[in-house]
């Protein structure tokens, strides 16, 4: 393991396997559950601007959303008629034994309006049958307080809501604890994905941080204890909104894309800078090449934003929140005495640069002792949640037992 502390200028990771992993990871999997398991369907992903509907002999039978300032998150679930394993013409004729598939979509919350259509569709899909049960909508986020009237009336169907820091918490532990395949590791050296059935002995206490627009770090103690130890304001939010002022990207992953091209040592002030170059201030840990200062260079350099490259600005501020957070995260599992870290919220997106940078920071300030997990479905954990409070509840969801 490298000893250098977080916040050098370049990662030695392998172009290779950032796109393997990328891959791999691009848009959330749908899930498979029924009464005995739980599976994470390998095919192609959604995005809500080629959300597949489901087919007339399928039915949504509930809906959950999760409304956060900058995007929400719904799921869907259709009861099937066809199992993973079978080709998609076989049909089973004990449908409602057979459990069903999870899909997940994202809107910016900005486009809420196309969200509700969205759930007004597959709400009027399903009513067409009138012998069926109508379909409740549970939802979390703050969005489910500040669009409750909104949603009750559009969809004229029951909207339930459910605490946001109760549904993450419910969709984590059930996450890491019935689905394999959900939880991996990076190797901070290769950045290579570790997948394990059981990573560690000791289930509880572990340690929630969801990067959304803000941050907030949970400790969990039991499967539905939990405290919110700290939060940070800097987070997701601040990089999508400094990003679009700084850069001409439109989209999120246009940033996270000009963020791998860039060299941050453009704008960011290196030990070398100060020190001197090729000597560091080694007595401390800190070698010529890591950041001395974030964005420190700018004002010197005595340039226009215009001259400036926004590869440059994207991958200084993802590696100047990511490693603020990992810091802040690494000192609340000290403080509380926690040694697993799970990651989650749409802030990661999968990207190998944030995760690595995260699992760099955690691995360097324990000392190796702790443990930083990301999870496939890092953006769903609150929709998650809310679901399974439902389909607990009602007794026609086939959900397995969390083990
Ligand atoms: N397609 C995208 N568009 C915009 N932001 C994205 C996208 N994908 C990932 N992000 C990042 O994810 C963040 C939002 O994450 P998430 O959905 O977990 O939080 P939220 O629920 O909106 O926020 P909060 O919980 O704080 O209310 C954004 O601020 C941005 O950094
Ligand atoms: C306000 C919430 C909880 C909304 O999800 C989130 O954006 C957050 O945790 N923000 C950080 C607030 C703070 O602790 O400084």
């Amino acid at each position: 393991m490298d000893t250098n502390k977080p916040g050098l200028r370049h990662s030695q990771i392998s172009e290779e396997i950032i796109e393997q992993v990328e891959r791999q990871l691009a848009e959330p999997p749908s899930l498979w559950l029924n009464l005995t398991g739980a599976q994470i369907l390998e095919e192609e992903g959604q995005d809500s601007k080629d959300i597949v509907l489901p087919n007339n002999r399928s039915q949504v039978t509930h809906i959950a959303i999760d409304i956060g300032g900058s995007l929400a998150k719904i799921l869907y679930y259709v009861r099937d008629t066809t199992s993973p394993s079978s080709s998609s013409s076989e049909v089973h004729e004990n449908v409602s034994d057979r459990g069903g598939r999870l899909s997940f979509v994202k809107f910016e919350t900005s486009k809420i309006d196309d969200c509700i259509q969205l759930m007004k569709q597959l709400i009027q899909d399903h009513a067409r049958e009138s012998r069926r049960k109508p379909v409740t909508v549970m939802a979390t986020g703050g969005g489910a307080y500040k669009f409750y009237d909104r949603m009750s009336e559009e969809l004229n169907v029951e909207v339930i809501r459910e605490d946001e820091m109760e549904c993450l918490i419910k969709g984590l532990n059930y996450l890491v604890s019935c689905i394999p395949g959900e939880v991996f590791m990076l190797n901070p050296e290769t950045c290579e994905m570790a997948f394990e059935e059981q990573f560690h002995d000791e289930k509880y206490p572990h340690m929630l941080v969801n990067i959304g627009s803000g941050v907030s770090i949970l400790k969990v103690t039991g499967p539905s204890k939990f405290e919110r130890i700290g939060g940070s304001s800097l987070g997701g939010g601040t990089l999508w909104g400094l990003l679009s002022l700084l850069t001409h990207a439109s989209s999120y992953d246009e940033m996270l894309e000009l963020s791998k091209k860039g060299d941050n040592a453009a704008v960011d002030m290196l030990v070398g800078d100060i020190y001197g170059e090729n000597v560091g201030y080694e007595r401390f840990g800190l070698k010529d090449s890591t950041i001395a200062s974030s964005f420190g260079k700018v004002f010197r350099e005595n340039k226009r934003l215009d001259e400036f490259l926004p590869e440059d600005i994207a991958r200084s501020l993802l590696l100047a929140i990511s490693n603020n957070i990992g810091q802040i995260a690494y000192l609340h599992a000290q403080k509380h005495n926690v040694k697993n870290i799970y990651f989650g919220g749409s802030f990661i997106r999968n990207h190998v640069q944030t995760m690595h940078t995260l699992t760099y920071a955690i691995k360097f300030w324990s000392n190796q002792t702790m443990n930083a997990y990301f999870l496939r479905h890092e953006g769903y954990l609150g929709v998650f949640g809310a679901f399974l409070k439902y389909a607990r509840a009602e007794s026609n969801v086939p959900v397995p037992p969390i083990s």
